[in-house]
């Protein structure tokens, strides 16, 4: 059964016991235009969604979140996933399942919160400019991932944009190091994971040239800052049939 969004969207939430699971719950609860009818955790059935729910929002952990989305589209509900993991060959079976279902959408986002979008996009804006650039993301200790989305959505924008403008490898003499101390490279972009009781989700892009240099700095100091762009996609995703990977694309920045 394929959901039809209703002028009152009802919503079920996966990973519901979590921290942002948690968070979602509330602000769908306290938004008039949404109904909360469902709230999963682990060792809940997907299936027993269909027909109850029109869109599901995963906030649960990489090991199965694709596989939620996939018993998502089963049931024939649209999926707002918030979950980190997710690479090009994950997003390529999701996006190849829905040609074959008319009408479902699937939102994937690495970060919901404005501050976080608006500084991955002045991060690839600026990145052309800059001889070096690299990826500093901070977060409370309970995460499980390392790096964060952000920051691997971050660095490989950056690394595009240097690619269009042709740019090279970043100078860097360093010969010797202890494992890890450069960070991890990703597309060519150093990223550092800072794990630190009292933080929940930071990002600082840090770019130079000689004698100068531009930080662009994002702070989650709470989870509600993820709340606005959260029920934005809950209410948009059952009108973009198919993938939609950012929330940049609902706000009109590309
Ligand atoms: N896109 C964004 O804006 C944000 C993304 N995240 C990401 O969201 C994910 C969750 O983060 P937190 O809430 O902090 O983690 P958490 O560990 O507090 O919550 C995860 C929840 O998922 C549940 N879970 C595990 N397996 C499940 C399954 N098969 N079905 C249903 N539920 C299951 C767990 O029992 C737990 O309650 C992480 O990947 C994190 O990186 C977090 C914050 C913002
Ligand atoms: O685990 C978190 O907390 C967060 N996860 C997402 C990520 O990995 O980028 C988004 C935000 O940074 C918070």
């Amino acid at each position: 059964m394929l959901a039809r969004m209703t002028d009152f969207p009802r919503v079920a939430v996966l990973g519901a016991d979590g921290r942002m699971g948690a968070t979602v719950c509330r602000a769908v609860d306290n938004a008039p235009d949404l109904q909360l009818v469902a709230r999963l955790d682990k060792d809940d059935d997907v299936a027993s969604l269909a027909g109850r729910a029109d869109v599901a929002v995963d906030f649960t952990v990489p090991s199965v979140t694709e596989a939620n989305v996939h018993a998502l589209l089963d049931a024939g509900v649209h999926a707002v996933v918030g979950t980190t993991g997710w690479d090009d060959a994950a997003l390529a079976r999701v996006e190849e399942r829905l040609a074959r279902t008319e009408g479902l959408g699937v939102l994937v986002a690495p970060n919901f919160a404005l501050s976080a979008v608006l500084a991955m996009q002045f991060a690839a804006t600026a990145a052309r400019y800059f001889e070096s650039a690299e990826v500093v993301e901070l977060h409370h200790p309970n995460k499980v991932d390392a790096p964060s989305g952000t920051a691997l959505a971050t660095a490989r924008g950056i690394a595009a944009a240097r690619r269009d403008a042709g740019l090279g490898e970043m100078p860097d003499a360093t010969e010797t190091q202890l494992d890890g101390a450069r960070g991890a490279v990703v597309d060519g972009v150093h990223v550092h994971a800072v794990r630190l009781r009292g933080l929940v989700a930071h990002e600082e892009v840090v770019l130079g040239n000689p004698g100068e240099q531009l930080t662009i700095r994002t702070d989650s100091f709470d989870r509600e800052s993820f709340m606005p762009g959260v029920l934005l996609a809950v209410r948009e995703v059952g009108r973009r049939p198919g993938l939609t990977v950012g929330l940049e694309h609902l706000l009109d920045l590309r």
